[in-house]
Protein backbone atom coordinates (compact mmCIF):
# COMPACT_ATOMS: atom_id res chain seq x y z
CA UNK A 1 0.00 0.00 0.00
CA UNK A 2 1.45 3.65 -0.69
CA UNK A 3 -0.26 6.72 0.57
CA UNK A 4 0.09 8.68 -2.72
CA UNK A 5 -1.04 6.72 -5.29
CA UNK A 6 -1.23 8.93 -7.89
CA UNK A 7 2.74 9.65 -7.32
CA UNK A 8 2.87 6.30 -9.19
CA UNK A 9 0.61 6.01 -12.04
CA UNK A 10 2.92 7.63 -14.27
CA UNK A 11 5.71 5.68 -13.64
CA UNK A 12 4.18 2.69 -13.31
CA UNK A 13 3.01 3.12 -16.75
CA UNK A 14 5.91 4.28 -18.18
CA UNK A 15 7.27 0.94 -16.85
CA UNK A 16 5.03 -0.97 -19.07
CA UNK A 17 1.94 -2.24 -16.54
CA UNK A 18 -1.28 -3.35 -17.33
CA UNK A 19 -2.66 -2.86 -14.26
CA UNK A 20 -2.79 -0.17 -11.31
CA UNK A 21 -4.58 -0.75 -8.44
CA UNK A 22 -4.91 1.27 -5.43
CA UNK A 23 -6.42 1.42 -2.29
CA UNK A 24 -9.31 3.13 -0.95
CA UNK A 25 -8.10 4.04 2.50
CA UNK A 26 -5.55 6.49 0.60
CA UNK A 27 -7.97 7.66 -2.27
CA UNK A 28 -10.87 8.87 -0.61
CA UNK A 29 -10.41 12.50 -2.11
CA UNK A 30 -9.06 11.79 -5.11
CA UNK A 31 -9.93 8.51 -6.87
CA UNK A 32 -11.50 9.86 -9.54
CA UNK A 33 -8.61 11.67 -10.51
CA UNK A 34 -6.44 8.33 -10.12
CA UNK A 35 -8.80 6.18 -12.11
CA UNK A 36 -9.23 9.00 -15.40
CA UNK A 37 -5.20 9.40 -15.41
CA UNK A 38 -5.03 5.52 -14.94
CA UNK A 39 -7.35 4.96 -18.05
CA UNK A 40 -5.49 7.54 -19.62
CA UNK A 41 -1.98 5.46 -19.31
CA UNK A 42 -3.68 2.47 -21.01
CA UNK A 43 -3.82 0.77 -17.51
CA UNK A 44 -6.81 -0.92 -15.99
CA UNK A 45 -7.91 0.78 -12.63
CA UNK A 46 -8.89 -1.76 -9.65
CA UNK A 47 -9.70 -0.41 -5.66
CA UNK A 48 -8.02 -2.77 -2.64
CA UNK A 49 -9.37 -2.44 0.75
CA UNK A 50 -8.07 -3.79 4.56
CA UNK A 51 -9.41 -6.52 6.43
CA UNK A 52 -11.34 -3.21 8.70
CA UNK A 53 -12.55 -1.24 6.25
CA UNK A 54 -16.60 -1.95 5.24
CA UNK A 55 -17.34 -3.40 1.47
CA UNK A 56 -19.44 -0.15 1.09
CA UNK A 57 -16.53 2.09 0.69
CA UNK A 58 -15.75 0.94 -2.45
CA UNK A 59 -19.55 1.04 -4.08
CA UNK A 60 -19.00 4.58 -5.74
CA UNK A 61 -16.17 3.60 -7.15
CA UNK A 62 -17.89 0.83 -9.15
CA UNK A 63 -20.40 2.93 -10.75
CA UNK A 64 -20.42 5.28 -13.30
CA UNK A 65 -18.08 6.06 -16.12
CA UNK A 66 -15.35 6.61 -14.51
CA UNK A 67 -15.25 3.27 -12.54
CA UNK A 68 -12.96 0.69 -11.51
CA UNK A 69 -12.52 -2.62 -12.98
CA UNK A 70 -11.55 -5.13 -10.02
CA UNK A 71 -11.80 -4.96 -6.50
CA UNK A 72 -8.82 -6.66 -4.34
CA UNK A 73 -10.37 -7.86 -0.90
CA UNK A 74 -7.31 -7.82 1.38
CA UNK A 75 -7.30 -10.98 3.45
CA UNK A 76 -4.33 -10.12 5.59
CA UNK A 77 -3.20 -7.11 6.30
CA UNK A 78 -1.28 -5.15 3.93
CA UNK A 79 2.37 -5.17 4.82
CA UNK A 80 4.42 -8.75 4.32
CA UNK A 81 3.68 -11.94 3.10
CA UNK A 82 3.38 -15.36 5.09
CA UNK A 83 0.64 -13.95 7.38
CA UNK A 84 -2.64 -15.98 8.35
CA UNK A 85 -5.92 -15.35 5.58
CA UNK A 86 -8.67 -13.88 7.82
CA UNK A 87 -11.69 -16.02 7.08
CA UNK A 88 -13.82 -12.62 8.23
CA UNK A 89 -13.04 -10.90 5.04
CA UNK A 90 -15.38 -13.42 2.97
CA UNK A 91 -18.54 -11.87 3.89
CA UNK A 92 -17.01 -8.89 1.87
CA UNK A 93 -15.97 -11.10 -0.87
CA UNK A 94 -20.00 -12.60 -0.97
CA UNK A 95 -21.92 -9.48 -0.72
CA UNK A 96 -19.72 -7.90 -3.43
CA UNK A 97 -20.00 -11.10 -5.80
CA UNK A 98 -23.98 -11.07 -5.44
CA UNK A 99 -23.86 -7.59 -6.37
CA UNK A 100 -21.56 -7.80 -9.08
CA UNK A 101 -21.24 -10.80 -10.96
CA UNK A 102 -19.19 -10.07 -13.49
CA UNK A 103 -17.15 -8.18 -11.64
CA UNK A 104 -13.24 -9.08 -11.33
CA UNK A 105 -12.46 -10.11 -7.62
CA UNK A 106 -9.03 -10.46 -6.74
CA UNK A 107 -7.89 -11.72 -2.83
CA UNK A 108 -4.27 -11.44 -0.95
CA UNK A 109 -2.81 -12.79 1.79
CA UNK A 110 -2.70 -16.25 3.48
CA UNK A 111 -3.69 -17.94 -0.03
CA UNK A 112 -3.24 -21.34 -0.88
CA UNK A 113 -4.65 -25.25 -1.07
CA UNK A 114 -6.17 -24.95 2.94
CA UNK A 115 -7.75 -21.69 1.77
CA UNK A 116 -8.57 -21.34 -1.46
CA UNK A 117 -11.90 -23.38 -1.76
CA UNK A 118 -13.43 -20.59 1.08
CA UNK A 119 -12.44 -18.06 -1.15
CA UNK A 120 -13.55 -19.27 -4.37
CA UNK A 121 -16.73 -20.31 -2.90
CA UNK A 122 -17.44 -16.79 -1.77
CA UNK A 123 -16.65 -15.51 -5.22
CA UNK A 124 -13.22 -14.65 -5.28
CA UNK A 125 -11.62 -15.15 -9.18
CA UNK A 126 -8.07 -13.52 -9.30
CA UNK A 127 -5.74 -14.84 -6.48
CA UNK A 128 -2.56 -13.76 -5.03
CA UNK A 129 -0.58 -16.03 -3.71
CA UNK A 130 3.03 -15.71 -2.23
CA UNK A 131 4.10 -18.26 0.13
CA UNK A 132 2.23 -21.34 -0.81
CA UNK A 133 3.22 -21.18 -4.32
CA UNK A 134 7.01 -20.29 -3.46
CA UNK A 135 7.34 -22.56 -0.67
CA UNK A 136 6.07 -25.83 -2.41
CA UNK A 137 8.26 -28.27 -3.73
CA UNK A 138 6.29 -28.27 -7.03
CA UNK A 139 4.81 -24.54 -7.51
CA UNK A 140 2.60 -25.60 -10.78
CA UNK A 141 1.34 -28.14 -8.73
CA UNK A 142 -0.30 -25.76 -6.26
CA UNK A 143 -1.11 -23.00 -8.86
CA UNK A 144 -2.90 -25.78 -10.84
CA UNK A 145 -5.16 -26.84 -7.39
CA UNK A 146 -6.39 -23.25 -6.97
CA UNK A 147 -7.12 -22.24 -10.60
CA UNK A 148 -9.02 -25.37 -10.35
CA UNK A 149 -10.85 -24.76 -6.88
CA UNK A 150 -11.74 -21.28 -8.44
CA UNK A 151 -13.03 -22.60 -12.42
CA UNK A 152 -15.18 -25.03 -9.97
CA UNK A 153 -16.74 -22.87 -8.33
CA UNK A 154 -17.67 -20.71 -11.14
CA UNK A 155 -18.61 -23.34 -13.03
CA UNK A 156 -16.08 -22.77 -15.24
CA UNK A 157 -14.47 -26.56 -15.52
O1 LIG B 1 2.12 -8.09 0.13
C1 LIG B 1 1.22 -8.72 0.59
C2 LIG B 1 0.56 -8.31 1.82
O2 LIG B 1 0.91 -6.98 2.01
C3 LIG B 1 0.77 -9.95 -0.06
O3 LIG B 1 0.79 -9.83 -1.47
C4 LIG B 1 1.56 -11.08 0.37
O4 LIG B 1 2.88 -10.94 -0.07
C5 LIG B 1 1.01 -12.38 -0.09
O5 LIG B 1 1.83 -13.34 0.43
P1 LIG B 1 1.27 -14.66 1.12
O6 LIG B 1 0.29 -14.22 2.18
O7 LIG B 1 0.63 -15.43 0.03
O8 LIG B 1 2.51 -15.28 1.66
Amino acid sequence: MVTNPLDYVEPFGKAGASGFTFHVEASKDNWQELVERIKSKGMRPGVALKPGTPIEEVYPLLEGENSVEMVLVMTVEPGFGGQKFMPETMDKVSVLRKKYPSLDIEVDGGLGPSTIDVAASAGANCIVAGSSVFGASEPAQVISLMRHSVEKAQNIS
